[in-house]
């Protein structure tokens, strides 16, 4: 179980000293919102800023990339320092291509679903990916409403992992908080992104919160 605090909820003056924060909270990942204002209605940062995470944080950066042909950035991000480069199936006609750069640049590959996109989108390279990203919220902003039709896909993801013997992590992105995390563990989530409900009170207290609503027995 992983949990991925979002910096889209941080502070944008202070991205180093809130990736540390995150780091000594006991987060295992650093989830960097990258938008570029076509695939989704907000901009925010590229991978400079993941250059800049990199040098204070040893933490896992866990790119989300919400652009349109994400293949375009691969060698720019694999430079940066990303560690996980997760793509949205919606934004390539060359998911597979797109994904087998991804690896070759030595990043793990992470497929994205939009809330109306169904599994089968993905199953054709559900074999070759590192984490599959069930998005609980339609990508662009912070602070939105849970959707909790997307856990059957979840569930669905889960249920194919294991009659396959594959090994992506299934990652849950929006909405995230100490209720609904709970639900997402049990349709079969191990990657928990919160951004929001982390940032909006005490960093650690909320981390921390995460963590024990995970421990909390099925
Ligand atoms: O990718 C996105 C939004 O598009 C997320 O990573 C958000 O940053 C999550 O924020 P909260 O819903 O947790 O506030
Ligand atoms: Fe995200």
């Amino acid at each position: 179980m992983k949990i991925a605090p979002s910096i889209l909820s941080a502070d944008f003056g202070h991205f180093a000293r809130d990736a540390k924060v995150i780091e000594e909270s006991g987060a295992e990942y650093i989830h960097i919102d990258i938008m570029d204002g076509h695939f989704v209605d907000n901009l925010t940062f590229g991978a400079g800023v993941v250059k800049a995470i990199r040098k204070s944080s040893k933490l896992v950066l866990d790119c989300h990339l919400m652009v349109e042909n994400p293949e375009k950035y691969v060698d720019e991000f694999a430079e940066a320092g990303a560690d996980i480069m997760s793509i949205h199936v919606e934004a390539t006609s060359h998911i597979h291509g797109a994904l087998q750069k991804i690896k070759n640049a030595g990043m793990k590959a992470s497929v994205v679903i939009n809330p109306g996109t169904p599994v089968d989108a993905i199953k054709p390279v559900l074999s070759m990916v590192d984490q599959v990203l069930v998005m609980t919220v339609n990508p662009g902003f912070g602070g939105q409403k849970f959707i909790p039709e997307c856990l059957d896909k979840v569930a669905e993801l889960s249920a194919i992992k294991s009659a396959k013997k594959y090994s992506y992590d299934i990652e849950v992105d929006g909405g995230v908080d100490d209720k609904t995390i709970k639900a997402c563990r049990n349709a079969g989530a191990n990657v928990f992104v919160a951004g929001s409900y982390v940032f909006s009170g005490d960093v650690a207290e909320r981390i921390e919160k995460l963590k024990s609503s995970l421990a909390v027995e099925l």
